[in-house]
């Protein structure tokens, strides 16, 4: 009887998420057999911990393999297999040589059968719940801005001059060079997006027409979305070097994402040798993540559990008769539409 109730409750509240809102979703990108792997994982727990509403899409490339397919749908995710997408011919020198990598990535522009998505790297961890992104008004790029400061950044006229847009009036961009001022620019380990066919088209020809630059498809999407784009605090998506960087921006107790990018910072494969990474914060944010990673109750499997019991104990509190009541009084008033 109380299961029967659970699955009523369950269905009622599944559908009233569907029929009220079109299909939204957490998508991230993964790449290779190496461990990165975890970082979806990761990412998957932490999702669930803080009770976010939505599934975690996770676009994978052919060459992930199967064994780790397995792992994450285990972790309730849902696998998607991308074809990559390859950058014209070209000679550049990528801030990492790995990025040639991310230009796969644009592929989330396909998946139209969400209206709404929110993007996280899989070396993000989400501590609080950011579900309400998803209500931010359609038609713009949301993502946080990135910092100039880091060496990766020494082959641009910015980091020549010491400009940073987190400290603009530090060391001013200089009027004689005005035409140059780089226009705002986001990390793009996590944005908000509309999945669109006709946009992933658009970008693709663009794309092919395009010098790929060191920053491979993060360049790339700042100069397509340049027009859209909309700053968001610095507290859904925090890059580790602003700790250092810019820690007058920064207040660690407000951050809701952590991006783990500065090199050595992968909690996964964290040794604390590399530059700054024996700073107590960093240690105690790669902990933060540890803690997800390793809660086995935030497992799919055990979480489902957890909910049902959850669910059956709330339900033994409610006599059947005032709940059947109330159900198919709704019922015969607003018939629940069919699961979509
Ligand atoms: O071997 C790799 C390298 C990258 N990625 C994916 O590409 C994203 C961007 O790479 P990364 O986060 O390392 O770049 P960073 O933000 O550190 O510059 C990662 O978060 C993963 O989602 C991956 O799956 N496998
Ligand atoms: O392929 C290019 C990548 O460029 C970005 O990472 C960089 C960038 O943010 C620099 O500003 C930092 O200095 C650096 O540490 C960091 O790794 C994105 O995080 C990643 O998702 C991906 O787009
Ligand atoms: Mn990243």
């Amino acid at each position: 009887m109380a299961a029967q109730f659970a699955s009523e409750i369950f269905s009622l509240k599944m559908s009233s998420l569907n029929c009220g809102y079109s299909k939204r979703a957490y998508v991230t990108f993964l790449a290779g057999s190496g461990d990165y792997v975890k970082g979806v994982v990761g990412l998957a727990k932490g999702l669930r911990k803080v009770k976010s509403l939505y599934p975690l899409v996770v676009a994978v490339l052919p060459d992930v393999p199967e064994d780790h397919r397995l792992q994450l749908r285990n972790q309730g995710c849902i696998v998607r297999e991308i074809e990559p997408i390859n950058p014209p011919e070209n000679q550049v020198q990528f801030a990492m040589a790995y990025y040639v990598l991310n230009y796969s990535k644009l592929r989330i522009w396909e998946f139209e059968e969400y209206s709404k998505m929110v993007y996280l790297d899989a070396d993000i961890q989400v501590f609080d719940n950011i579900d309400h992104l998803f209500d931010m008004p359609d038609g713009y790029f949301y993502a946080v801005m990135d910092c100039f400061c880091e060496k990766t950044w020494s082959h641009t006229p910015q980091y020549k001059i010491g400009y940073c847009q987190q400290c603009p009036d530090k060391v001013c961009w200089p009027a004689e060079m005005e035409k140059q001022r780089p226009a705002l620019y986001f990390n793009a380990g996590m944005f908000v997006f509309e999945p669109s066919k006709l946009t992933f088209d658009s970008m693709m020809e663009t794309l092919m027409s395009t010098t790929p630059t060191p920053f491979a498809e993060q360049d790339f999407l700042n100069m397509y979305f340049q027009k859209m784009y909309k700053p968001i605090p610095l507290v859904y998506n925090l890059v580790l070097a602003m700790l250092w960087r810019h820690p007058e921006n920064v207040d660690l107790d407000r951050v809701k994402v952590v991006h783990y990018c500065a090199a050595g910072s992968k909690p996964w494969r964290f040794t604390g040798k590399e530059e700054n990474m024996e700073r107590e914060d960093i240690k105690k944010l790669v902990n933060k993540w540890w803690e997800i990673y390793n809660d086995e109750s935030l497992d799919f499997k055990s979480s489902k559990r957890i909910a049902e019991a959850e669910n059956k104990s709330k339900l033994q509190q409610i006599t059947p008769n005032a709940l059947s009541g109330s159900i198919s009084k709704r019922a015969k008033a607003s018939p629940v539409p069919p699961a979509a």
